[in-house]
C-alpha cells in the first residue's frame, strides 16, 4: 500500500502503528518466556558457537549475524550506507546495531535496549534456571529486541508529524538546545495514561491459559502483567522520547538552515 506523505505522518495512523506494536511485543514476551532464563547465552565467552562467538555473548554474536543478514537482503552494501541514506527509520525494520541517523556521540538506543532487556526484563518474565534452549531462548531474544527497537525508534515519525504540526516552535526550543522545552511540548500524558491501562489489559488477556477449569480467572498467567507495565512506564515510553527529542534538535537546526539559504536566495 502507498500513501501520500500527509498519510504517512499523521499522527492518528502513527498511534495505530504503535498500539499494534504493543501485542507484537507482548506476544514475542509471551515467546521468549516458555524458555527458561538460561543465563549463560548472555555472558560473554560463555557459549561457543564453532568457535566464532569470539569473546561477545552467545546473543550477541547471534543478533550481529542476524542484523548482518538482514541489511544484505535490504541491499545495503554497508552498515553505514544503511545508517546515512535514510534520515527516517526504515519502518519494517530498524538497524538493531548499525550506527543510527543520530549522531554516533549521542545516547545508543540499541545499547541501552539490550541492557535492559538483559538485566532487567528477561529475568522478571522467565522462570529462573537452565533447560538448555540456547538457541530457541535467544531466537526469542531477538524478536524481542527488534520489536523493542522498532517500536522505541517509531518516535522519528512521530517526532516528524509533530514537528510538521508546529516547525516554528520546535525550531526556537531547538535553537536554544532546550530539551526540556521539547520533552514538555512533545508530551501527551493522557496518551500514555491510556496505553498504560490498555496494556495492562493486553498482558492479562494475552497471558491467559485457557485449558484450565479456571479459565479467564488470569491464575495462570504466561507473564507478569506488572513487568510488562513496568517495561514501558520505565523504559518504553521514556526511551521513545529520548529518540524523539534527539530528532526534533536535529530536525529545527535542518529546518532553520533551509530557512536561511532560502532568504538568502531570495536576496
Ligand atoms: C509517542 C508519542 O509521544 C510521547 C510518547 C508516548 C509513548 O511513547 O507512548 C506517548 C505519548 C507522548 O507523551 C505520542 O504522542 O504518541
Amino acid at each position: 500500500m502507498n500513501f501520500t506523505e500527509s498519510e504517512t505522518f499523521s499522527l492518528g495512523r502513527l498511534r495505530d502503528t504503535l498500539i499494534r506494536l504493543e501485542d507484537t511485543i507482548i506476544f514475542a514476551l509471551i515467546e521468549r518466556a516458555q524458555f527458561h532464563l538460561n543465563e549463560s547465552i548472555y555472558h560473554k565467552n560463555a557459549l561457543q558457537f564453532n568457535g566464532a562467538t569470539g569473546d561477545r555473548s552467545f546473543l550477541e554474536y547471534f543478533l550481529w549475524e542476524t542484523e548482518k543478514v538482514h541489511a544484505k537482503v535490504r541491499r545495503y552494501s554497508s552498515p553505514d550506507e544503511y545508517a546515512f541514506t535514510s534520515p527516517l527509520p526504515d519502518p519494517i525494520l530498524p538497524p538493531l546495531q548499525y550506527p543510527e541517523f543520530l549522531a554516533p556521540n549521542k545516547v545508543n538506543i540499541n545499547d541501552k535496549i539490550m541492557d535492559v532487556y538483559v538485566h532487567h526484563l528477561v529475568n522478571s518474565i522467565c522462570p529462573p534456571g537452565d533447560d538448555s534452549n540456547y538457541g530457541s531462548a535467544a531466537t526469542k531474544d531477538i524478536e524481542c529486541l527488534q520489536a523493542l527497537s522498532r517500536r522505541i525508534h517509531y518516535g522519528k515519525f512521530i517526532a516528524e508529524s509533530k514537528f510538521r504540526s508546529n516547525p516554528e516552535e520546535y525550531t526556537r526550543l531547538a535553537l536554544a538546545n532546550d530539551t526540556k522545552g521539547i520533552d514538555e511540548l512533545l508530551t501527551n500524558k493522557e496518551v500514555e495514561i491510556k496505553l498504560l491501562q490498555r496494556l495492562r489489559r493486553k498482558a492479562l488477556v494475552y497471558g491467559q491459559t485457557l485449558d484450565q477449569e479456571d479459565a479467564g480467572t488470569s491464575t495462570h498467567l504466561k507473564i507478569p502483567v506488572d513487568a510488562v507495565v513496568d517495561l514501558y512506564e520505565r523504559w518504553v515510553i521514556p526511551l521513545t522520547k529520548v529518540v524523539e527529542i534527539e530528532y526534533l534538535l536535529e530536525r529545527g537546526l535542518a529546518w532553520h538552515a533551509q530557512r536561511q539559504v532560502q532568504s538568502e536566495n531570495q536576496k
